[in-house]
């Protein structure tokens, strides 16, 4: 029992009222027993080992912070190597260590690109050195002066046929790379994204290997200059990671050094083009872009299982005769805010393991030379990460509010967890870049189906998630046949009016497209329209995938059916959001939007005696969460007071800068006082 209000067995208490199989969810979660038993068997083996431990990481200088990443960093690959950890035992061993750093780029980025744009043969020199660690690799493609436009880099590669050699060179002071993570102290490599140049062309970006430091000493090889590009957002959170800085001055390579799957440059210099769509380039990004859509979910779901379970224990007003005041989480409006986030969390945990399967499904056509879906996964893949990323970001700031004051301490784990997310909106793709990409695809389906609504039937039908565009004539006249609010917890209805939602916005965004006097000018005039109309398309996938998900067999008592409520409040949440859409396009009526909403109220009261047990189901450590108020044992208040003592100022009672600073002020005010 804790001292002054905290009371611990309250959480125990919210379990009880469960009803639902805690050990089910965990199973929906992970994706299956076998996933939750890897997991949970890693986030162990962390948080039992002091070397992992991060309850000091904020208060670290950078430099002690840098030090601690390498150290981890190093420690984590000796146990990989030692206990012959698998691929998949390793990743969510990095997962649960929860500190950015080189290691991500070296497996996120470095290798993949060799895997997707190396030849055979090139994979073959460079991919087992990379496995062991014997170099590490970093993905330099953003420049000072671009990031977002990768055909406007400035870096060139410029061919010698006398050396068979490229000559790497940043000509301008905007052409020197800046951001690659583990580029400014730990990477010996980089795939370098340049200007290739040969017989006096320039043929456009394309990727080249590029040795950085030396394998002897780690310092930099002649030409290259390197460092790290300054301190980030925060404290602790992305200041593990080295960020740097590259310029080169008029570095050779051998010619072989050129990723070559895409296009090669003979020995003569001659440049050739393979018959691999040259956006393949891209597809380092589109597999980050996948691992992203999945992280979110994971940032989410602690975010709100802090949240859930501090609102459990936090109590407010509402004391009857001297009686125990009321749990936040009893709030209907802390229920209105948190809820939603917790159904975002399960909502965006199924749409990633669906990206997975979709980015597997592209890449094995891929190698089998079947390109036509690498639209649909760069169109996926893009709008997925731009709309999950900023709704997490928002929603873990939202998660601080719903902590109150406390959510403001470090010691919370929410300023970090927020200073450390939120770059995912920018890094691999602004997400308004990449929202605009999302609107190409629907422009140009909204127009070809303007065009040729007649012959829908058939004509060319759109397919995978586009594929309810071909249902125009239905989704552009239908109106919802909602009656009550419970007429709204039937998928169909949702489905319904999120489709035409959908495709009314981005076929109206056509119309007026195709009143401007270019479609350019249009385009450009329309762009925040366009914006809105893509989000509506990406919140339709995710709702579809939530319905689908639940088609499926989900075993343990109660789980699908807390999982149907958590679905209806997702998909409901967002059509109280944005109601104006569903208004203003004509899909449902004001008094339908108000039925919803009155569903809305219902469904939060259902989950509420199972808010614990559903956060309980991501079977977070304490460890991972780094959170005093969202500590499993709810025994929050003695972790709170017992973490401030922690703090370096208070190491000494009387403050460093007493003697210089205070105490002639305080000697200055008594002299004062006494004339
Ligand atoms: C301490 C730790 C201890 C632990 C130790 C443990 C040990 C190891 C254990 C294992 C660990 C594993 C860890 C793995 C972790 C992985 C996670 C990774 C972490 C991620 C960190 C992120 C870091 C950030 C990196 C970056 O940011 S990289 C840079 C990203 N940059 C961008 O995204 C730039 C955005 N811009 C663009 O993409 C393009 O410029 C554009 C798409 C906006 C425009 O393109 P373009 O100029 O070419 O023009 P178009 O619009 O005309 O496009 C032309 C056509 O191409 C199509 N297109 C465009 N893009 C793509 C694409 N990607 N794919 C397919 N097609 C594409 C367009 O649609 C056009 O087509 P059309 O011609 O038919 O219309
Ligand atoms: C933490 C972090 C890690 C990173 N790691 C790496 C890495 O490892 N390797 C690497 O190569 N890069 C890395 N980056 C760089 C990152 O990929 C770029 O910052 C990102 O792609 C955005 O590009 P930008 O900085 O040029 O933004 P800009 O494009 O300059 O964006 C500025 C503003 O302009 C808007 N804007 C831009 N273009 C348009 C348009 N066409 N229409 C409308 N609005 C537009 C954007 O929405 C934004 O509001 C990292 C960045 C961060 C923050």
């Amino acid at each position: 029992m804790a001292d002054g209000g905290g009371e611990p067995d309250q959480l125990a208490g919210e379990r009880a009222t469960a009803q639902f199989d805690v050990d089910g969810m965990k199973v929906a979660w992970a994706g299956s027993r076998h996933a939750v038993e890897v997991a949970d068997r890693m986030a162990r083996l962390v948080a039992s080992d002091p070397v992992f431990r991060k309850d000091t990481r904020t208060m670290l200088s950078r430099k002690e912070l840098f030090k601690d990443t390498l150290k981890k960093a190093a420690h984590a690959w000796k146990r990989i190597v030692e206990l012959r950890l698998t691929e998949e035992e390793a990743n969510l061993l990095r997962l649960y260590v929860d500190q950015p750093g080189y290691v991500d780029l070296h497996w996120g980025m470095f290798v993949p690109a060799i895997k997707g744009q190396g030849t055979e043969e090139q994979q073959k020199k460079w991919l087992p050195m990379a496995y062991k660690f014997q170099i590490i690799g970093c993905y330099a493609q953003t420049e000072l002066g671009h990031g977002s436009n990768v055909q406007g880099l400035e870096t060139t590669a410029t061919f010698d046929p006398s050396a068979d050699e490229f000559v790497m060179h940043s000509p301008t002071l905007t052409s020197s790379k800046w951001w690659p993570g583990g580029l400014g102290k730990a990477s010996t490599h980089a795939v370098v994204y340049a200007r290739l140049i040969t017989e006096g062309k320039d043929y456009g970006i394309h990727g080249f290997i590029v040795q950085l430091r030396s394998l002897d000493d780690h310092s930099p090889l002649p030409g290259v200059t390197l460092g790290d590009i300054g301190g980030k957002f925060g404290s602790g959170a992305y200041n593990s990671m080295d960020n740097g800085v590259l310029r080169f001055d008029h570095v050779r390579i051998p010619r072989d050094q050129m990723l070559m799957r895409l296009s090669q440059v003979t020995r003569e210099g001659k440049y050739v083009h393979s018959d691999v769509p040259k956006q393949l380039l891209y597809g380092t990004m589109v597999y980050v872009r996948q691992t992203i859509v999945a992280d979110a979910s994971k940032a989410l779901s602690r975010a709100v299982c802090i949240a859930v379970r501090y609102s459990a224990i936090r109590k407010q007003f509402g004391s009857q005769d001297g009686g125990p005041e009321t749990q936040v989480l009893n709030y209907k409006t802390q229920q209105s805010r948190l809820f939603p986030l917790l159904a975002s969390a399960y909502a965006y945990r199924f749409v990633g393991q669906w990206l997975k399967w979709l980015y597997t499904d592209v890449t094995q056509k891929l190698e089998a030379k079947d390109y036509s879906t690498l639209p649909e996964a760069h169109a996926c893949t893009a709008g997925l990460k731009s709309v999950t990323t900023s709704a997490t970001a928002d929603a873990i700031e939202e998660c601080r509010k719903l902590c109150g004051g406390h959510g403001y301490l470090n010691s919370s784990g929410l300023p970090e967890l927020f200073a450390v997310y939120v770059p995912a909106c920018t890094y691999e793709g602004d997400n308004v870049v990449l929202l605009l990409q999302v609107s190409v695809v629907l422009h140009l389906v909204a127009r070809f189906l303007m065009k040729t609504v007649a012959q829908v039937a058939t004509g060319k039908q759109p397919v995978g998630t586009i594929a309810y565009m071909g249902n125009i004539q239905h989704l552009m006249q239908c109106k919802s046949a909602v009656n009550t609010a419970e007429d709204w917890l039937n998928p169909a209805a949702i489905k319904e009016v999120f489709e035409a939602r959908a495709l009314r916005m981005a076929v109206n965004c056509a119309q007026n497209i195709s009143k401007a006097p270019s479609q350019e000018e249009g385009f450009s005039e329309l762009s925040p329209d366009l914006l809105e109309a893509a989000v509506a398309h990406v919140q339709l996938i995710i709702v579809t995938k939530f319905i689908e998900k639940l088609q499926e067999d989900i075993p343990g008592p109660g789980v699908k059916e807390q999982l149907q409520k958590l679905c209806s409040i997702y998909a409901l949440h967002l059509l109280h959001k944005h109601l104006g859409d569903f208004l203003s396009t004509g899909c449902i009526t004001a008094r339908q939007g108000a039925l919803a909403n009155e569903l809305l109220g219902k469904l939060y009261a259902q989950v509420r005696p199972n808010a614990v047990a559903l956060v309980d189901a991501f079977d977070y450590t304490d460890h991972y969460l780094g959170s005093v108020l969202g500590r499993y044992d709810g025994d929050v208040y003695p972790a709170l007071y017992e973490e401030a003592w922690k703090d370096p100022l208070n190491e000494t009672v009387v403050p460093d800068g007493y003697q210089e600073h205070l105490r002639p002020l305080l000697k200055q005010q008594l002299k004062l006082s006494r004339l």
